[in-house]
């Protein structure tokens, strides 16, 4: 494992239930300062769910998540304010203010969480605006955005307040490919410039695989694999390899459990 002071986020014994169905049986996880990290896994597993509990949205069960040093479970709600204030999280629902110029979606989170004077706000929205390319777009309404643009302007809207560490929920997902390259390339470009932490929860593989320094892959409620993409492409490992080869039936089968297929369609003739 390793060393802990090198993580941003440290998860021990994470154990969360939806009713009685386990999501995350007494998983380990590690998200190492700097670095890109990448979540994979089959959709369902719960991959949105850990974002909301890293965010402290949800409390784990049993087990601990670690933030920055600090445990969650023993923060009181000032010290969460705080921790969830050096957070950034561009959600793919993550829709903009509508009825707000791009300009007005990215000094949103400075109005409301600094008393910072117009004229620097200003500065900061158009620098985070040129970080990801829009700087000429600030005075568009998100109506006037493609796809990918709204995108890039939640992406520069999730750096205003300078965070720690930022989390993406699916953010290449119903991009066109040139779409999808740019913002490719700007979680890495942003997580290196600004020297961010960055995790990516993400069905495209080679895109996740592309940009992340080491990657974990989720299943039935615990971790499967882990390791730097190079290595969870070379394992051997049934389940790692059915879902980095992206194989449609295996260890984890295609068909949710269901009663006999030919007696249920049937009935008492069979
Ligand atoms: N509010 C909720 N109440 C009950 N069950 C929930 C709730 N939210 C999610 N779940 C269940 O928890 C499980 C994990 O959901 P989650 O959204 O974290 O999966 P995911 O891996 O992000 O899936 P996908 O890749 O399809 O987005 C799913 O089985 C889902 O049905």
């Amino acid at each position: 494992m390793k060393p802990e002071q090198d993580n941003y986020i440290q998860i021990r014994g994470l154990t969360f239930y939806r009713g009685d169905r386990v999501i995350f049986n007494n998983i380990d996880l590690d998200i190492p300062k700097g670095k890109v990290t990448g979540i994979m896994g089959p959709s369902g597993t719960g991959k949105t769910t850990l974002l909301r509990l890293i965010g402290a949205q949800l409390k784990p069960d049993a087990g601990q998540v670690i933030v920055d040093g600090q445990n969650l479970n023993q923060t009181g709600r000032d010290e969460l304010f705080h921790i969830r204030s050096r957070m950034g999280m561009l959600f793919q629902s993550g829709a903009l203010f509508t009825d707000l110029t791009v300009f007005e979606n990215v000094a949103f989170p400075l109005r409301v969480h600094t008393h910072l004077p117009e004229v620097m706000i200003r500065d900061i929205v158009l620098m985070k605006l040129q970080a990801v390319g829009l700087r000429g777009a600030s005075q568009l309404m998100p109506s006037e955005l493609s796809g990918g643009m709204a995108r890039r302007v939640a992406l520069a809207r999730a750096i205003a307040l300078d965070p720690d560490f930022i989390m993406y929920d699916e953010p290449f997902v119903g991009q066109d490919p040139v779409a999808m390259g740019v913002l490719v390339n700007l979680v890495r470009m942003l997580n290196d410039a600004l020297g961010l932490t960055s995790l990516v929860v993400s069905h495209d593989l080679s895109e996740t695989a592309s940009i992340a320094d080491y990657l974990y892959l989720l299943a039935d409620g615990h971790v499967i694999g882990q390791g730097s993409p190079d290595e969870l492409l070379a394992s051997d490992d049934p389940r790692v390899r059915q879902f980095m080869k992206g194989i449609p039936d295996g260890p984890v089968p295609f068909h949710y459990p269901a009663a006999d297929y030919r007696h249920e369609l049937l009935g008492d003739l069979s």
